[in-house]
């Protein structure tokens, strides 16, 4: 017990005596004034203004220190005293839990000092997190000079590479200039090599352009990586000093909270200090005043005990409230004692994070700088390879431009000759063009002048053929008419509407352009000719057949008998040449026409007297075209009186003197004449037209007759009978024309066989036409030839026909003359044709009358 509280005690002046070493301690002596003021007045709550009164006191107080510590010493001496009264005699429970109080409080004061302590700390730590946004910032700012500097060497880098590159560049002009030599010199292995090397370099350019993309691409790729994670710290350390800055107000608080529970706890021991002061004083007050009576100290002691109970009762009650205000402080401690830890913790944790970021920081920096080195020290490599394996392609240029360059030297003189050669010909190639268009011109010239000379000679010479043709013509003429031989002329007849169209209508005759007298006709391929006296073709006029019949016409002027037959298949242009069309007349009209007008031109010496019959032969009986009746049948019978000479009773025979007399008797016969329409020609004629023309003269000098006769004869279509599908009637027709013409055929036939006899009695054509078909007449036969292949059989038969005519030799013609008194009358002529306008007489040859042989007109 007595060690216990001699601990107690000592603990007590242990306190007390720290609590004076402190200027601002919470223990500092309450002013009397303090004491003396009711405990009621002052208030738990301590402003900041009753610290500052109480600090003032304190100044105040602290003048009188020495004294009052003198006080102090004895009241704590007194104290001490009463303590020990207390619990000598006491011996009260209560004291003892004031004493443990003040332990706690003591205790409570060691552990807010200790909190002071930790308040420092963390002051520290903030201090040192700042020390860490510091540093951060430093590694932050250092990494991006870092970035800046790797950047700077990266361009620096690119640009080495593109002197590299322009180096490669210079070595590729260098390499085309080479091959453009080699080109020029014509080299093949140099070809071979700087192909080679051109592709060597082309692969390094591109090998150089990927480690250059490669390099660029990853080095942009770390770069973008690291801007990303420094984003990311960035926002953390953002974070962080959101964090630490809300730290750092809550520690704030916590200070102030902290600092107002230290001027509470200094406020609760300065009442404390005040009430022991007080305390002391009563004791002291007691103890001066009670002295000499000792012997009632104790009752003293007692009747002031109550008092003091009462105090300590209060004081109780103010250690039970400054107990709680501890506990209210310890709890506020504990939970900021909590809170720092946490802070700590976090700040650890912070700590910990930067740390690791740091090392992330290092470890990707440390990365990225290896990575770079590597690529660094590969591009090197990649740079110095292409370097070398260009240094090495410059040397094998430079080598194969040497050999190019020995090569030069040996090629130079063969170049030169080239060069002179090439010269030579590049004058010759100049001049060419000159001495080709000279040797052209000479050429031209000289061809021109061989062609103009064979073709002088050509037409020389076809002048002389023609020549000699025509000669050979009049010499044939010649021997024709001296032999009495039939004309045979062929007219071929334009292709028509009437032919249609097709193969049918195809033109088969062809024509010989140097001599008139051939013709050819094609068949299957095969051309046959055929030589006649004259050949007209499609484009022959009207007028130039007339022209080649007219000395034949003329000579019935002169006593001659003469005829012309129109021989042809139906449609073959009979009619056409004979008649012609109003416009364009034929035979018939040109030849009265010409007959008039001879016979006028011959008027001075002669008296003409014309005139026309008609006579047309249909189924073999022979019609008067100009009689009243046509219908009528002649007879051809033998003069009487006379030697065989042929006449035709009752046929109308008319005197033309003019062109009116001529067209108006056409135009009657060719009413007359009877035409029928086949299937073959629309206007076929199914009969022979004969227009006849008696030319009586008389030369009035001499008195010599002559009685001319001209046979104008529009044969009816020679085609076969098959051939015309002709049926009852116009079979008939037909047949008839056919046995006329078979009869034609006979005479000629015979004539050409020159027989005795010459069946012209078969058939009323050849009978009629027995004088100019005999030996003392003319016959001229106009072939009518069809051009369509349709036709081609009837022309080849036409053809044929006339071809065998061509062979009749009539021999030399007869003129029909008879001498008469010079002054005797034509009209007094003994002759019945003359006579009579009625009968036209083929009379036997009177006596007196002579048939003279003279040479053809
Ligand atoms: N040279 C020609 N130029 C123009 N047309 C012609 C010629 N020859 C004949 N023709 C025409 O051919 C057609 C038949 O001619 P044309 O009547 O003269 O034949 P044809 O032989 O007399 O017949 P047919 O025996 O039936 O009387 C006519 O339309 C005629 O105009």
């Amino acid at each position: 017990m007595v060690g216990t509280l001699s601990q107690l005690l000592q603990d007590t002046h242990e306190v007390l005596d720290r609590e004076d070493l402190h200027e601002e301690s919470p223990f500092e002596k309450p002013t009397m004034q303090d004491m003396r003021a009711a405990p009621g007045q002052r208030s738990m709550k301590v402003t900041l203004q009753d610290l500052r009164a109480r600090r003032e006191a304190k100044d105040l107080q602290e003048k009188k220190q020495p004294q009052v510590k003198q006080e102090q010493q004895g009241f704590r001496d007194r104290f001490v005293n009463l303590h020990l009264l207390r619990q000598l005699k006491d011996s009260r429970p209560q004291q003892d839990g004031e004493i443990s109080e003040s332990r706690q409080l003591q205790k409570r004061l060691i552990y807010l000092q200790k909190n002071k302590d930790l308040h420092e700390q963390n002051k520290q730590g903030k201090g040192q997190v700042q020390e860490y946004y510091k540093d951060h910032n430093g590694v932050e700012s250092g990494l991006q000079i870092k970035l800046k500097e790797l950047q700077g060497k990266l361009e620096q880098k690119e640009k080495e590479h593109e002197e590299v590159y322009k180096k490669l560049q210079e070595v590729q002009r260098q390499v085309k200039e080479m091959s453009s030599l080699q080109i020029e010199v014509g080299g093949t292995d140099l070809e071979k090599h700087r192909d080679l090397l051109v592709s060597e370099n082309e692969r390094l350019r591109q090998e150089l352009q990927l480690l250059n993309s490669h390099l660029g691409s990853e080095k942009k790729l770390e770069v973008e990586a690291l801007k990303e994670r420094l984003a990311i710290m960035e926002q953390q350390e953002a974070e962080h000093k959101l964090l630490i800055s809300s730290l750092q107000r809550e520690v704030q608080q916590k200070a102030e909270r902290l600092a107002e529970a230290e001027l509470r706890l200094r406020d609760s021991a300065r009442e404390r200090v005040e009430e022991e002061e007080r305390l002391n004083r009563m004791l002291r007050e007691y103890q001066l005043s009670n002295q000499p009576q000792i012997k009632y100290m104790v009752k003293t002691v007692e009747v002031d005990s109550a008092k003091t109970k009462a105090a300590l009762g209060e004081l109780q009650n103010r250690n039970v409230y400054l107990e709680e205000r501890v506990d209210m402080q310890r709890d506020s401690l504990q939970k900021m004692q909590q809170q720092v830890q946490l802070e700590q913790q976090e700040v650890a944790k912070l700590r910990a994070q930067v740390k690791l970021y740091d090392l992330e920081l290092d470890k990707a920096q440390t990365q990225m700088v290896q990575e770079y080195e590597t690529l660094q020290v590969e591009k090197e490599q990649a740079v110095a390879e292409a370097f070398e394996r260009a240094q090495e392609e410059m040397r094998a240029v430079h080598q194969s431009l040497d050999g190019v360059r020995k090569n030069l030297l040996t090629l130079q003189p063969a170049l030169r000759t080239l060069t002179h050669d090439y010269n030579a010909l590049k004058r010759q190639v100049r001049d060419f063009p000159a001495l080709l268009n000279e040797a052209i011109g000479e050429a031209r010239i000289e061809f021109s002048q061989a062609v103009k000379h064979v073709s002088d000679t050509n037409a020389e010479l076809l002048h002389k053929y023609r020549k000699e043709l025509h000669l050979r013509k009049e010499c044939h003429n010649q021997l024709v008419r001296l032999r009495g031989n039939i004309r045979v002329l062929t007219r071929v007849r334009p292709i028509t509407t009437e032919d249609g169209v097709g193969p049918g209508a195809e033109n088969v005759v062809n024509f010989d352009p140097d001599d008139d007298g051939v013709l050819y006709v094609a068949q299957k391929g095969k051309e046959m000719s055929f030589e006649l006296d004259k050949v007209f073709k499609p484009s022959a006029t009207q007028e130039e057949v007339f022209r080649e019949v007219s000395p034949l016409i003329t000579s019935c002027l002169d006593g001659y008998s003469v005829c012309i037959l129109a021989y042809g298949q139906t449609g073959s242009g009979k009619t056409y040449s004979m008649e012609g069309i109003p416009s364009d007349p034929g035979i018939n009209q040109r030849a009265l026409h010409l007959l008039l007008s001879e016979v006028k031109e011959r008027s001075n010496s002669w008296e003409h007297e014309l005139s026309v019959s008609m006579v047309e032969i249909y189924n073999e009986t022979l019609r008067d075209l100009l009689g009243s009746d046509p219908s009528n049948s002649l007879e051809i019978k033998i003069l009487p009186g006379s030697v065989g000479e042929l006449y035709v009773p009752n046929l109308t025979q008319r005197q033309v003197q003019s062109m009116e007399d001529i067209n108006k008797i056409l135009e009657l016969g060719h009413k007359q004449r009877a035409t029928e329409h086949t299937n073959l020609n629309t206007h076929s004629s199914r009969s022979h037209a004969l227009l006849i023309l008696t030319a009586k003269g008389r030369e009035t000098s001499t008195g010599i007759c002559s009685t001319g006769k001209l046979y104008l004869v529009d044969l009816a279509g020679s085609e076969r009978v098959s051939r015309s599908g002709a049926a009852g009637e116009r079979l008939r027709e037909a047949q008839c024309i056919n046995r006329s013409l078979s009869a034609l055929g006979d005479v000629f036939s015979a004539l050409r066989s020159q027989q005795g006899h010459i069946p012209y009695r078969n058939s009323k054509l050849t009978y009629l036409l027995q004088e100019p078909l005999s030996r003392d007449g003319k016959a001229l036969l106009l072939l009518q030839v069809s051009p369509a292949e349709k036709n081609i059989n009837e022309s080849l038969c036409s053809l044929r026909f006339g071809d065998r005519v061509r062979a009749v030799e009539l021999g030399a013609p007869t003129r029909k003359i008879e001498q008469l008194p010079v002054n005797a009358e034509l009209a007094e002529s003994e002759s019945p044709v003359l006579r009579s306008t009625k009968g036209t007489s083929m009379r036997k040859k009177p006596q007196g009358s002579v048939r003279q042989r003279t040479s053809p007109p």
